[in-house]
């Protein structure tokens, strides 16, 4: 895998999309790293990402593709960085933080409280004498 990790995540439909819209979507899976969308020409466009998690993928499917390498690097001391990006309600803060960060189901935990257990986790175990020192920080931008 190279250095740099790109992913595309679907949300499933909120009611008020359905609502408004239907159930029609623009997205036809091809496999797990390559979808079509059609426009509203009916045109149809295919991207290829190292994954494609559609809308019924899991937190954990997002940590262990995206997450748990960067994880079992920084344990050994390489750094790395997760991005997310979208247009508002595309499912960001879903993504690293999951419904609520305070009060969360396990299943829906997001990339961030997995992270930080995993971090932690790693450095409780290892074996060796070394000293860690973790250090995290997070960062939103957005244009008005
Ligand atoms: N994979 C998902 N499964 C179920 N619900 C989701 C998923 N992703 C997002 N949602 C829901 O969609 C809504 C919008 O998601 P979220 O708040 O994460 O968007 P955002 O990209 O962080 O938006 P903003 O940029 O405005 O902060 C929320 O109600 C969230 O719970």
């Amino acid at each position: 895998m190279s250095n740099i990790t790109v992913c595309v995540r679907f949300r499933p439909l909120s009611s008020k999309e359905r609502r408004d819209h239907g159930d029609g979507i623009c997205i036809r899976s091809l496999d797990a790293e390559t979808f079509t969308f059609k426009d509203e020409k009916q045109e149809e466009y295919t991207f290829s990402f190292d994954r494609v998690f559609y809308e019924g993928s899991e937190q954990a499917d997002v940590y262990e593709f995206l997450a748990l390498p960067i994880v079992r690097d920084a344990v050994n001391g390489i750094n790395g960085t997760i991005i997310t990006y979208g247009q508002t309600g595309a499912g960001k803060t879903y993504s690293m933080e999951g419904p609520s960060i305070l009060e969360c189901v396990e299943q829906k935990k997001g990339l961030l409280p997995r992270v930080v257990d995993e971090i932690f986790k790693n450095i409780k175990f290892s074996e060796d004498t070394s000293k860690y020192m973790v250090r995290l920080s997070m960062r939103s931008i957005w244009r008005k």
